[in-house]
């Protein structure tokens, strides 16, 4: 028997990119990017700015169309399908921008969140589960998400991007603008989640020393290709990590 979200049995990884091109008009941005994301793992996408990692996850997501190259999700090619059909194979993209419904209450925008649940899910049970992980979000239910602080409207997007039940996130710099030990917070339940239900995120973030601390892998972007590949504890000690960017 298996749950409405549970992966199919494969050996394919969560996400495996290869080869990937894709730009903007004339401009190409990616020249040939390869990643792969294991489910429960957290994988972070370092590299200075402009080196194509917001278009990576944006042609992962189906926002924009690769040139070449191959997506797949567990094994299904999705390289050319809309954003909906990449949604409902289970990713989620969380955008650097805040992103919060703000005259709706908490709970309405986490509700939102749940449209994209597959069939059959038990929304009561999910809420709840959401709502353990960010007690915030409970204590605030009733409050207009705009009128929170900008940390905790993180935490109202992540929750309604967890509603769905993803198997993938997609998360780009969810430190923005947000004080050390809120990050320090908010990474330590994303550690938790690819822990416990075997979440796999691919997390884009500058502040590179943090994401490390809960990354299992990393991968280096320069000018639209990944040009390393290694453990996040590798990373950690590199003698030339800095040189890197
Ligand atoms: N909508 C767009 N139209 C044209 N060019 C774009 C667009 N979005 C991004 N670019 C260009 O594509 C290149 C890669 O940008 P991208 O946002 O993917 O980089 P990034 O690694 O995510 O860096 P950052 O952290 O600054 O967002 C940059 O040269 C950028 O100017």
């Amino acid at each position: 028997m298996t749950t409405p979200n549970e992966a199919p049995p494969s050996a394919a990884p969560l996400l495996d990119v290869r080869g990937l091109a894709a730009g903007y008009g004339r401009k190409q941005v990616l020249h040939g990017v390869g990643l792969r994301v294991e489910a429960g793992e957290i994988v972070t996408l370092m590299g200075h700015n402009g080196a194509g990692k917001t278009t990576t996850i944006r042609t992962v997501l189906g926002a924009l169309r690769p040139r070449s190259g191959t997506i797949r999700i567990s094994g299904a090619d999705t390289t050319r399908h809309p954003v909906r059909k990449v949604v409902a194979a289970g990713v989620a993209l969380i955008p650097s921008e805040r992103f919060v419904f703000p005259d709706l209450s908490v709970h309405d925008n986490l509700l939102l969140g749940a449209a994209n649940a597959p069939s059959g899910s038990d929304t009561a049970e999910r809420l709840a589960t959401v709502q353990d992980l960010f007690p915030i979000l409970e204590e605030r239910s009733k409050q207009p998400a705009g009128a929170m602080s900008g940390g905790q409207q993180r935490m109202v997007s992540l929750g309604m991007a967890l509603m769905a039940r993803p198997r993938l996130l997609l998360l780009d710099e969810p430190s923005l603008g947000l004080a050390p030990s809120v990050v320090e917070s908010i990474f330590a339940r994303l550690r938790h989640l690819a822990d416990t239900e075997r979440l796999g995120i691919l997390l884009l973030e500058q502040n590179v020393k943090q994401a490390l601390q809960i990354a299992d892998r990393a991968y280096v972007m320069r000018s639209g290709e990944v040009i390393l590949e290694e453990t996040a504890e590798n990373m950690r000690h590199r003698p030339d990590f800095w040189d890197l960017f």
